[in-house]
């Protein structure tokens, strides 16, 4: 359902419609929206976000990072920009970059048995533009830890072309902290 969401959404952010089709799309949407609505539950229960064996843990927000390869302080993934994360003239939306940054390199830091951190900061380079419709290469490190703090780094490729890099600090949760 989410892959079917997706291509929806990716295709809905590429037309202009005449009114009547947009009218009739809507219906269909809230009736879909209708056929859903009785399976509503707790936050904590949801798929989504919560399910890490469907592609981008089941969430419908973000950019969808395949795995190629992963150790426990690596990580090695390609990730292609739909058109609903167009930001203009062909270029992925600025926001988008730092959202797949923060998903990929959370996911290395509560890798292999780390207890969960937060991120506390996450600083991004925009260093070339990053192209929708394209394969990407994404690399992430765990570069060491101090305590509670984990460090990471990424950097988003086109072909050799770094379109952005990253630094974050995660913050281990104490026990019970919410
Ligand atoms: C069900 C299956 C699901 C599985 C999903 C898994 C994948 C998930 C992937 C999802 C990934 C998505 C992930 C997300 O998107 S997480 C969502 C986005 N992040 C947040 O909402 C975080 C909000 N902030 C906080 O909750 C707190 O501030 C945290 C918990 C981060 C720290 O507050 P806490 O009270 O606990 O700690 P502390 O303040 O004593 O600080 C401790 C130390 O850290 C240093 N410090 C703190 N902040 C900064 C800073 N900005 N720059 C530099 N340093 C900083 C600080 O000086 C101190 O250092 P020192 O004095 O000890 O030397």
């Amino acid at each position: 359902m989410l892959d079917a969401l997706r291509v929806l959404r990716d295709t809905a952010s590429g037309v202009d419609l005449p009114a009547d089709v947009a009218r009739n799309a809507s219906l269909d949407i809230e009736r879909l929206s209708g056929l859903l609505k009785p399976y509503l539950v707790a936050d904590t229960l949801q798929a989504a976000g919560r399910t890490p064996g469907i592609g981008g843990r089941a969430h419908a927000l973000l950019p969808m990072v395949h795995v190629d390869e992963a150790d426990d302080n690596r990580l090695v993934g390609h990730v292609t920009f739909g058109r609903y994360y167009l930001g203009g003239f062909g270029a992925a939306h600025g926001g988008a970059i730092p959202l797949m940054f923060d998903e990929i390199m959370g996911r290395l830091s509560n890798a292999v048995g780390r207890p969960m951190a937060r991120t506390a900061y996450l600083n991004v380079n925009f260093r070339a533009i990053t192209p929708i419709d394209v394969r990407l290469r994404v690399e992430v490190r765990h570069d060491r830890e101090e305590g509670r703090k984990r460090f990471l780094t990424a950097a988003l490729y086109d072909g050799e072309t770094v379109t952005a890099d990253a630094t974050a600090l995660f913050i281990t949760l104490k026990p019970g902290q919410r």
